[in-house]
């Protein structure tokens, strides 16, 4: 730290907040009286607007005074979005070697002169805050963070880039990246516009177009950056993307709670986030946060489903055997069920199932008219048009129609799998006997769904909302107005009044444009955490965006996916031959360097070539590792957590196999704590801790994560790496280690 002789540390840092202050009072000052302004000229020109509105020469008036005043509007605007928790509005200063210094905030504010007071964190002039390093200073000669707290300057941290400068630059501080690093952690994630790393600016203000791919370890800061990015983009590109929309999808909803304060906190409130549950509620009008088992997890998210699901939706509902039967003038016209399935198969070649109504009608009415001998068409003298009335105002044609071809949900097409014979016949060729019983297990809770008035439905898992999807395109929407006639139609005595209530007392209506099939599209959509995208929900996810470019965030050893190959292919079709670009971020923020070195042997002993961080930090501490009796839970965690919350001044996780997650929370429910201790502490399943962090964590029966997650030790992984400070493992094998523990005699040939 270099200091002027004169003076002590303590009143050269008062001189140097007190010159901050000065300059940040002066851009609160102006951002007032801009406001102010902007709603003085917002209020005007809406007058003028409205006193005389055919007045095109008035009207064009109001446009240039918005126009001249955009920039106060766009800035009080932003101020509006501005989360109130944030950091300062202006929060770093960087000194040029020519004498020039320039403010860094969350927004750019210009004073009366239009000259810059602050520039906004993504505009390229406040490039060389993030990227100027001792080699390549891009004429920095001193980095400045300012802390604040609301409108005050608390702290300042400098670097400084130029050692040989002989500006004579003060400089305090220990860096500002350090002290971040080191804050307690609360229940939502923050921005970290001040300590961007040169790494993650670059992924951050990557192009627009195509896909860029960000990759990196755990805690090197995926999500952050990738959020960051859609602040950048919206801010670059910003009329193409608010119009077009932006999308964040994330794993689930606590990962979407978690994040969700980011954004704001950027002055950004037009981004769309959604878990991956969420993604369909455009077309389906409902979401699911509930996971199935391993094996059916898999299943689900395989393009095998694809097949399943076609022959689910080209099945009749009505029995094999059926036959059409119209009386025409006393003739008895037959449609035999071998040429009704030829009509089936060829409409559905072309239509989808909810479209193709009037290409039904109309080929059935062909195949009647060909049954009409033409000895009795030339008798009766019977033109086609008066022939078709007489066939369609027959009761039984419509009825005929209702049952064979009834309008369908994905619910009500998804939830026939659930019938066992079903299944049987659609996963033949596809399916094994044991996935078989592993997906008919699975629906058991759809078996008999029929939609009901009070919209009950069955208990759909976040796998199934990607199938409905699928269905919801394969079917097409309900049409506008459904044929709803509950009359049944009986064919030869067969009972087909199940299937036809059925198809009658469908009871969803949704208003759609039958242009985009009430799908919402995106612009540019950022998947966090793609490497648990699935093949089947990648096409759901492109259904949301057809024309957009992709920011894809993700890490494979975190995968919960077992079958990576499948998940691959996935993501180079979404490729294509399309413009690609990659960035590995290298640094892991969160854990420190003990963690890190435990979970990395785990990690390495089933995918040697796992991408593993360096990790920015000691603590000094070592992971405990500990095993208690089953029957001794309570008491242990107790203890446990009590110890914890000593260490640690923030949150603190018991992260949970999916079995023992209710009856863990029933146990801290009941658990004595210290005051003040059960507000910071949760309990997450493996699979809902993706993507969180917390400053203690207690990864509890290891071996079950491991056996119950499809994605096994990749899971535990990411259970073992969520920790900012201290991490716990206990075993309940009676006091012995868990097997998992095999794992950390692997090598770790590349440290972490
Ligand atoms: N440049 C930075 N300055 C301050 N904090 C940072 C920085 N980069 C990352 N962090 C912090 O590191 C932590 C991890 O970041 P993040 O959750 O984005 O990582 P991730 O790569 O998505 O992790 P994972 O894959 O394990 O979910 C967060 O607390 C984040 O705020």
């Amino acid at each position: 730290m270099t200091e002027p002789n004169s003076r002590s540390a303590d009143q050269t840092l008062a001189h140097e907040l007190a010159i901050e202050q000065a300059h940040v009072d002066k851009v609160y000052a102006q951002l007032e009286s801009a406001a102010a302004s902007a709603r003085q000229v917002e209020a005007e020109s809406r007058a003028k607007f409205h006193t005389d509105r055919s007045d095109w020469v008035r009207e064009e008036d109001g446009t240039a005074l918005f126009e001249r005043d955009a920039f106060a509007y766009q800035a009080a605007r932003r101020l509006a979005i501005l989360d109130a928790q944030h950091e300062g509005l202006v929060f770093g200063r960087l000194d040029f070697a020519s004498d020039e210094d320039r403010y860094v905030g969350r927004l750019g504010v210009r004073d009366a002169d239009y000259e810059p007071l602050v520039i906004d964190w993504r505009a390229p002039a406040a490039e060389p805050f993030y990227r100027a390093t001792a080699q390549d200073p891009m004429g920095v000669v001193r980095r400045r963070v300012l802390r604040c707290r609301d409108d005050r300057v608390i702290g300042i941290e400098d670097d400084l880039l130029d050692p040989d400068d002989d500006n004579n630059l003060v400089v305090i501080g220990e860096g500002a990246l350090m002290a971040a690093l080191q804050r307690a952690r609360g229940p939502q994630m923050r921005d970290i516009v001040a300590t961007i790393q040169a790494e993650q600016d670059e992924a951050i203000r990557a192009p627009y177009q195509g896909v860029t791919i960000i990759s990196g370890g755990p805690g090197t800061g995926k999500t952050v950056v990738a959020l960051h990015r859609a602040a950048f983009l919206l801010y670059t590109h910003r009329r193409r993307l608010e119009q077009g929309g932006v999308l964040v999808v994330g794993p689930t909803d606590v990962f979407m709670n978690y994040i969700e304060r980011v954004l704001p906190g950027l002055g950004e409130d037009s981004v769309t986030l959604r878990s991956v549950g969420e993604l369909a509620t455009d077309v389906l009008g409902f979401a699911s946060q509930s996971v199935d088992d391993a094996a059916a997890a898999v299943l689900k998210g395989s393009l095998r489903m694809l097949q399943v699901l076609r022959r689910a939706v080209n099945e009749p509902l009505t029995p094999a055997d059926l036959r059409l039967r119209v009386s025409v003038k006393g003739e008895i016209l037959t449609v035999e069920a071998s040429e009704l399935s030829a009509i089936r198969r060829d409409v559905l070649a072309s239509h989808k199932a909810n479209r193709a109504r009037p290409a039904v009608e109309k080929s059935l009415l062909d195949a009647l008219w060909a049954k009409l001998p033409t000895d009795v068409a030339a008798v009766l003298d019977l033109p086609r048009d008066l022939f078709e009335e007489i066939v369609t105002s027959q009761a039984s044609w419509v009825m005929f129609c209702n049952a064979w071809w009834p309008a369908l949900t994905p619910e009500s097409v998804l939830s026939r799998l659930a019938d066992p014979a079903m299944l049987h016949k659609f996963a033949h060729g596809v399916l094994d006997d044991d996935e078989e019983a592993t997906l008919m297990a699975s629906f058991e809770h759809a078996r008999g769904f029929v939609p009901d008035a009070d919209n009950r439905r069955p208990a759909w898992t976040v796998g199934d909302i990607a199938l409905l999807d699928e269905l919801e395109a394969m079917i097409g929407p309900m049409p506008e107005q459904p044929e709803t006639d509950p009359t049944l139609f009986l064919a030869d005595g067969a009972d087909v009044a199940e299937v036809v209530t059925l198809a009658d007392k469908l009871t969803t209506r949704r208003e759609v444009d039958p242009d985009d099939e009430g799908v919402t599209t995106f612009s540019h959509v950022l998947v966090d955490e793609s490497q648990d995208i699935t093949p089947m929900q990648w096409r759901m996810l492109r259904r949301r965006g057809p024309q957009a470019s992709w920011t894809l965030v993700g890490d494979p050893a975190q995968s919960s996916y077992p079958n990576t190959e499948e998940s691959r292919r996935a993501l180079r079709d979404l490729i294509g031959k399309g413009q690609s670009r990659t960035f590995r971020l290298s640094t892991n923020y969160r854990s420190p360097a003990e963690v890190m070195d435990l979970a990395g042997r785990v990690i390495r002993s089933v995918l040697p070539d796992a991408d593993l961080p360096a990790a920015v930090r000691r603590t000094g501490v070592q992971p405990r590792l500990l095993s208690s009796r089953p029957d001794r839970l309570g008491e242990q965690l107790g203890r446990i957590v009590r110890q914890l919350s000593d260490e640690v001044e923030g949150s603190i996780a018991v992260v949970t196999p999916p079995s023992r997650a209710d009856a863990v929370r029933a146990l801290v429910g009941t658990m004595p704590l210290p005051v003040g201790v059960s507000s910071r502490l949760v309990v997450v399943t493996a699979l809902q801790a993706k993507g969180l962090e917390f400053d203690a964590v207690i990864v509890l029966a290891p071996d079950e994560i491991i056996a119950e997650t499809p994605g096994g030790v990749r899971v535990l992984y990411v259970a073992l790496t969520r920790p900012t400070q201290r991490l716990v493992t206990l075993d309940l094998t009676d006091g012995l280690p868990g097997a998992w523990q095999e794992s950390l005699e692997s090598p770790l040939s590349d440290s972490a």
